[in-house]
């Protein structure tokens, strides 16, 4: 049994551009990734997700701009720890992106996400966040730099993926 842990991953894109943050410090860091993290006692997971985004690049969204467009689970090889996470993306937002004590955030052109310097999982998955394709994967690592397995599924909607995952 593993004990799930809930977080948030945004990322904000414009026609062909997304933006990544360098993380600074703890989890990830000097991997480029989107922004989130933790969601706190009493908060909505969207709220949370926008928040995060505030605190991590000072962009300002509205939490019903976000859209959930994916569900990852992380697991890691001899850890009691599931990271389960609601991935949103969003075009609409508010303000520049600034760095902060946590991030470095910088536009990437859709063709030149550094996979080289983000988690192993995310060259996996971006191609069906480019083509907007709901998805949940789940990954299951040895360490941070070696994937032991994973499965990546396709769905119809991430409400039917919420509303299935909540009847098992
Ligand atoms: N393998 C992975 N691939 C990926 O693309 N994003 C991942 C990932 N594993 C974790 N994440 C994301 C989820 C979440 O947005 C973030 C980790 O959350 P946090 O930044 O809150 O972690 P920290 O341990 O730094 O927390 P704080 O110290 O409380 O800021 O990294």
């Amino acid at each position: 049994m593993h004990v799930k842990k809930l977080f948030t991953l945004v990322f904000i894109q414009k026609e062909n551009e997304i933006l990544l943050g360098l993380k600074k410090r703890g989890f990830g860091m000097n991997k480029w990734n989107g922004f989130g993290g933790k969601v706190e006692p009493n908060e909505t997971i969207i709220d949370a997700a926008a928040r995060e985004l505030k605190e991590e690049c000072c962009l300002i969204v509205k939490p019903g701009d976000l859209k959930n467009i994916a569900h990852l689970e992380f697991t890691f090889e001899g850890q009691p720890t599931l990271m389960d996470v609601r991935v949103f993306s969003t075009k609409i937002f508010e303000g520049t992106p600034k760095e902060t004590e946590e991030m470095k955030p910088k536009w990437f052109d859709n063709d030149g996400v550094p996979f080289d310097d983000m988690w192993l999982d995310d060259k996996l998955w971006f191609p069906y966040l480019f083509q907007g394709k709901p998805f949940f994967g789940h990954f299951h690592y040895e360490g941070f730099d070696k994937i032991l397995n994973y499965k990546i599924e396709e769905q119809v909607s991430m409400e039917a993926f919420y509303a299935n995952r909540k009847l098992k």
